[in-house]
């Protein structure tokens, strides 16, 4: 291992050298060699590819959302098909599809569009389960923006579900929370739906 490396992927007081062992007697528990040539690199890939689908822990939400904009607008505010990737926290296998975040906002504040798509990336690059990525995106839009309503939908396909255990390799998990006036009312749930569910 190159001495960058080891320093690259030292983190949170764990050395690159006991992350890195800890890959090999995995390699080693499935039966393989990790010293032969196709593996000698590969548990200081995986170390530095694992800190990579969980660099979300290191941003905050409360940043991407400081910076705001004045607007009259009081309509909702929808941002569709934001493609994410997240990592099981069962099995450490990829799970990835499409968010929809929509928000109305109150007293005139926006934010720019891409902050909504920065803060679906900052919970979905952590170990997660799909409720609780879906509330958390959620609930920073509400805590950081105050706005009347905050509707957010998650449809992802679980990897630890189509290639391991059941095999279901069509199924599609959807998980959404409602807040304000998305709860509340019918006819803005509806809108926010009938959007999402448009081409
Ligand atoms: N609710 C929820 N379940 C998830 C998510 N990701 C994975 N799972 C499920 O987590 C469960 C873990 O169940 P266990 O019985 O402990 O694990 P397992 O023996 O590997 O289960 P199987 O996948 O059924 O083989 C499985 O049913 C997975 O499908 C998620 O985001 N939300
Ligand atoms: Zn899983």
């Amino acid at each position: 291992m190159s001495p960058f490396f080891k320093k690259a992927i030292s983190s949170n007081n764990i050395t690159a050298k006991e992350a890195t062992d800890a890959v090999r007697t995995l390699l080693r528990y499935i039966g393989e060699n990790p010293d032969r040539e196709g593996l000698i690199d590969t548990p200081d890939r995986f170390c530095r590819a694992l800190l990579e689908l969980t660099e979300g822990y290191s941003s905050n939400p409360e940043e991407i959302l400081s910076t705001t904009f004045e607007s009259q607008s009081d309509e909702m505010i929808l941002l569709k098909d934001i493609e994410f990737t997240s990592t099981c926290e069962h099995h450490l296998l990829n799970f990835s599809g499409k968010a929809h975040v929509a928000y109305i906002p109150s007293e005139g504040k926006i934010v720019g569009l891409s902050k909504l798509a920065r803060i679906v990336d900052t919970f979905s690059q952590r170990l997660q389960v799909q409720e609780r990525l879906t509330q958390q995106v959620a609930e920073a839009i509400a805590k950081h923006l105050n706005p009347q309503g905050v509707a957010v939908v998650f449809e992802g396909t679980h990897s630890c579900m189509c290639v391991r255990g059941v095999r279901k390799q069509s199924a599609k998990m959807v998980t959404s929370t409602m807040l304000g006036q998305f709860r509340d009312s019918a006819a803005s749930r509806n809108e926010f739906m009938s959007f999402i569910t448009k081409n």
